[in-house]
């Protein structure tokens, strides 16, 4: 479960909130949310729609203001950062690049200009898979190519915090293997990574952390492979009787309980198999805890919100153009 954090940030990380709190109108999208992420560290966003995500992430990224609690991004209050901040930041939104008139290559190169290191544009063209679209205008790329280009904007600027929104909707299941890659090669040059994802695979391939929050409340936070109660954990021993019906026993030695069915049964039982909940199996228990434990009033309250001007942004902005909402 969430561990206990020091009053203020953490000495060296590159993100800490201490009791983030974001409301819309009388809607608590966060409900006093704290974590750290290390400098170097890949750091997974969960929860369900409307949990807090990219609320979250929109008050680091410092377009939006957060209505109480403390944010700390590369040492700057994201609400009081400038353009030298805003330089060391790379952003991929959640919806993508506008349909623009001109190429992909330009549209690069416009980017790089921005910032004081920027990688190769050419390299980083190539590193999205998108070379052979690299003369091609924005406007005719497919959603899944538009989406690479998102990616390419966030990573021109050589940053040293990338904020990656959903960043493979949309993209076919080779196009993802080629994204994680390419996250790894930014992960192996330091780049710290705030991911959000609804791919829960995509979370346990990528990260070194993950936290989960679900109506604004920080559920669990921990690597990929201790989230969760030890119970949701256990191995899953299953397989059909001589009658045909399915079996199954949760046991922590899942050999042994092998080793006793083919004693009991003088053979190998059908269907066999041994399962280790996945951690999609315990993100799915740990939001159903939540969903189970909420308060009536709650959603009552959630129905009457009020909308915050601008809503959600609808392109991504360059690190000279402030953006708060
Ligand atoms: N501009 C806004 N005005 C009013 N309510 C908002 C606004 N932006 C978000 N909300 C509400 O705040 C809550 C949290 O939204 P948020 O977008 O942070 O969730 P999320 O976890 O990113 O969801 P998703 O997975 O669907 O992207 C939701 O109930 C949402 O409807």
């Amino acid at each position: 479960m969430t561990s206990q954090l020091p009053d203020g940030p953490a000495a060296g990380a590159a993100v800490s909130v201490r009791d983030l709190r974001k409301s819309y109108g009388s809607l608590e999208a966060l409900r006093g949310v704290s974590f750290d992420i290390e400098r170097g560290e890949t750091f997974a966003l969960l929860g369900p729609n409307g949990a807090g995500k990219s609320s979250t992430i929109e008050i680091l990224e410092g377009y939006r203001d957060r209505s109480g609690g403390f944010a700390s991004v590369l040492g700057v209050d994201p609400h009081r950062g400038g353009v030298e901040w805003k330089a060391r930041l790379g952003i991929v939104l959640q919806s993508g690049a506008e349909a623009a008139d001109v190429t992909v290559r330009e549209q690069v190169a416009h980017f790089a200009r921005f910032y004081p290191r920027p990688r190769d544009v050419d390299e980083v063209i190539s590193a999205v898979g998108l070379t052979d679209k690299a003369k091609t205008r924005i406007r005719n790329l497919s959603g899944g190519q538009r989406r690479r280009l998102d990616v390419a904007l966030g990573v021109v600027g050589r940053p040293e915090l990338l904020f990656l929104d959903e960043p493979t909707t949309g993209f076919d299941p080779e196009a993802r293997h080629e994204f994680w890659d390419l996250i790894r090669g930014l992960k192996r040059e330091g780049t710290t990574i705030l991911l959000t994802t609804h791919y829960l695979d995509e979370a346990a391939q990528l990260s070194d952390r993950v936290a989960v929050i679900a109506r604004g409340t920080l559920v669990d936070i921990g690597a990929v492979d201790a989230i969760g109660d030890a119970s949701a954990r256990v191995p899953i021993v299953r397989w059909r009787d001589s009658a045909g019906r399915p079996r199954s026993e949760r046991s922590e030695t899942p050999g042994a309980v092998v080793a006793r069915l083919i004693a009991e049964l003088g053979t190998e039982p059908r269907n066999l198999e041994v399962i280790r909940p996945s951690l999609e199996d315990i993100y799915l228990e740990l939001v159903r805890e939540t969903d189970t434990a909420i308060d009536p009033m709650t959603s009552a309250a959630e129905s009457g919100s009020a909308a915050e001007g601008g809503g959600r942004r609808s392109s991504r902005h360059s690190a000279t153009e402030g953006d708060r909402a």
